[in-house]
């Protein structure tokens, strides 16, 4: 016997102990979806078969008809699930059974609370897959051979699901997964045949591949005592025939036609596809006909899952060629920005030994791919038409990663433009809810342009000083605080003719009316400021490009203004935050200071006769423009000292 033919006992990772204890009580009411996850292996695993056997047709072993086997044996309380896919090594068994190796693994247990209905959604999200065994099991068995190893080369993996599990090297003639489990005495009531196959029915059911069981006859009684006759002795019945029967639908889901298909196939296609919990929000269900065929059948998961920041996930979208899984790895099938987009595309007209390499420069996946972005837009439409609720709870949880559509996806700007969703003046609500055309059917009379704050948090932006001309004039704005604003309205210059402008950048020119007497005041004040304007700018130096009079404010004395091709403070911030932007003020472009002459502190600034307080109160001033932008001071020290120094002035 080899060392690694000994058995072997191993610790569960942590994650795996805890995700256990997670799953085994948060699952309990739903506990007959231990079968839907083992099967849904088992089928994935014949898939990744079929795949490798189209160049290596010896995989098969002289055993092409791939299914997945169901049987329960009621005296040992076990339910067996074996299949003949692809199989796993004994590192492969370790590597999976026994390790969670998923990217952000760490991430989801650390936002577990505690709170079972909580978490229960949460474990919904990270997947459950082989674990959900020991919802019912108290003892796993797992034997397995990969394709193509000698028989006497299998693995045994066994566990009760609580510190460890032992490896063994054992015999297994059959090549693929054979999974017992040894049911908790409460979970008597699945081993019972129709039970099992009405949980197949209901879960399972869009699995192509054949789900068999033995099928008992009933027992048969030909030798009957006939009528009459005396002390005839009951005879033992014959014994049962057994016989193989198929008890799922076999045929792939997404070739049937959308009539012949439940609501309950497609959400149950979709956890097992997407390797979900729950039902998806929607789905898209088409076939294109032409030179280049393929069917689509692509869903919308119901929440962000917990690896959607992972720029490193695997794209939710598996290529299939004429039925025969070929790669849950395209990315070439959706943009990043879709990638949260779950479901199969089966290409008819492609060749089945397509390599990777092939696929990275088909014209025919480019255009299956145009097309099925189409499809996805098509399927955002129709929801935000149709169903405005289920738009909002998608919106809620993947509207930044559709922003990236209007920076990713040029041909579809416009298109991904509409399905966008903001927060603006109109409500003051941090539910983004608002569409640029809501907001452009809203432009007041004479109002040219869709205006917009962006800030680092919504309350910055909700508070932003420069809004206050436009609350009072009435003019909706927009209040942009993802992370990725930014670049989206770097990106979104214009929707329906009209240019997106930032409140805080450049000269304002409301195109609202202003009234005569309204202008003549203005004059009037701009002569009297002149030289407090020209004093300010000494005072601050090379700190500012310009000072100037606000026509933007009606309540804050000051703010900060961003030239009007400059980039705007906020993203200058993001920059500097991620390292791409040294030194100071916008690659030495520097704000402009805008004041406002009604306000009580500008007025007393104007009268101050002595120079030294002049200078701090400006100083003053301009430091509380920064801060009110969400800013950070160069000397925050001094800030507090020239305040300090004006307050005790208040006490003398
Ligand atoms: N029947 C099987 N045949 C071959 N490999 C299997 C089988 N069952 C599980 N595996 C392997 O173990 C891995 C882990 O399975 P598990 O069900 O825990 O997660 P998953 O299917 O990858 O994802 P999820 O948990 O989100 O459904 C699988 O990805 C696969 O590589």
């Amino acid at each position: 016997m080899t060392v690694e033919a000994k058995k072997e006992t191993l610790g569960f990772q942590t994650e795996v102990k805890h995700l256990l204890h997670l799953m085994i009580h948060s699952l309990y009411s739903n506990k007959e979806i231990f079968l839907r996850e083992l099967v849904s292996n088992a089928s994935d695993a014949a898939d990744k078969l079929r795949f490798l056997a189209l160049s290596n047709d010896g995989l098969y072993e002289g055993d092409s008809e791939l299914k997945i086997r169901l049987a329960f044996d009621k005296d040992q309380g076990t339910i067996t699930i074996s299949d003949n896919g692809i199989g796993m090594t004994r590192e492969e068994v370790q590597e999976h059974i026994g390790t969670i190796a998923k990217s952000g693994t760490k991430q989801f247990f650390d936002a577990l609370t505690g709170d079972q209905a909580k978490d229960s959604e949460l474990i919904g999200q990270f997947g459950v897959g082989f674990y959900s065994a020991f919802i019912v099991a108290d003892k796993v068995t797992l034997t397995t051979r990969k394709a193509g190893a000698p028989t006497d080369q299998a693995t045994r993996w066994e566990s009760a699901g609580e510190g460890d599990y032992t490896l063994e090297t054992v015999e297994k003639a059959g090549r693929g997964t054979e999974i017992v489990l040894h049911l908790k005495e409460a979970e008597s009531e699945f081993l019972d045949g129709y039970r099992i196959r009405s949980i197949i029915r209901k879960f399972s059911d869009h699995i192509s591949l054949p789900i068999v069981m033995d099928k008992e006859a009933a027992p048969s009684y030909d030798d009957e005592p006939e009528e009459g006759e005396e002390n005839a002795e009951a005879k033992e019945p014959a014994a049962p025939e057994i016989v193989e029967e198929t008890i799922n639908s076999a045929s792939a889901l997404w070739t049937k036609s959308r009539q012949e298909i439940s609501d309950n196939d497609y959400n149950e296609f979709y956890k097992h596809v997407g390797h979900d919990y729950q039902d998806p929000l929607t789905h898209v269900h088409s076939k294109v006909e032409g030179t280049n065929e393929y069917t689509l059948l692509l869903y919308v998961p119901a929440r962000a899952p917990f690896d959607l920041w992972d720029r490193d996930a695997k794209h939710g979208v598996k290529l299939y060629i004429r039925k025969v899984f070929i790669t849950d790895d395209a990315e070439q099938l959706m943009p990043r920005y879709l990638r949260f987009i779950k479901g199969i595309i089966d290409a008819n007209s492609l060749p089945l030994n397509v390599s990777r390499e092939i696929l990275q420069q088909s014209k025919q996946i480019s255009t299956i791919k145009a097309g099925a972005v189409k499809k996805v837009l098509g399927m955002l439409e129709a929801l935000a038409k149709n169903e405005p609720e289920k738009y909002a709870q998608f919106w809620k949880d993947f509207g930044p990663v559709m922003k990236e559509g209007v920076i990713e996806d040029h041909g579809n700007k416009e298109r991904v433009a509409k399905l966008l969703r903001f927060s603006s003046t109109l409500t003051d609500s941090t539910t983004q809810d608002v569409t640029l055309e809501d907001y452009v059917s809203r432009m007041k009379e004479g109002q040219d342009k869709i205006y917009y704050v962006t800030a680092d948090s919504f309350a910055a932006a909700k508070n932003s000083p420069h809004l206050e001309i436009f609350r009072k004039k009435g003019i909706e704005v927009l209040l942009l605080s993802d992370r990725i604003d930014e670049w989206l309205v770097t990106n979104l210059s214009d929707f329906a003719d009209k240019h997106l402008q930032s409140v805080a950048k450049g000269d304002l020119d409301l195109g609202v009316e202003e009234s005569e007497e309204e202008k003549k005041a203005q004059e009037e004040v701009s002569h009297d400021f002149e030289s407090v304007l020209k004093q300010i700018k000494e005072v601050l130096g090379d700190k500012v490009s310009d000072v100037r009079l606000s026509h933007r404010l009606t309540e804050s004395p000051a703010c900060l203004v961003a030239d009007v091709y400059g980039m705007s403070l906020n993203m200058e911030r993001i920059m500097k935050d991620a390292g791409q932007l040294m030194g100071g003020m916008g690659m030495g472009r520097k704000p402009i200071f805008e004041i406002n002459p009604s306000h009580a502190l500008i007025a007393r600034l104007k009268s101050e006769q002595d120079d030294a307080r002049f200078a701090d109160l400006a100083h003053i001033l301009f430091d509380q423009a920064i801060l009110s932008e969400g800013g950070q001071l160069e000397d925050p020290t001094a800030f507090v000292h020239k305040l300090n120094g004006l307050l005790q002035g208040l006490l003398n």
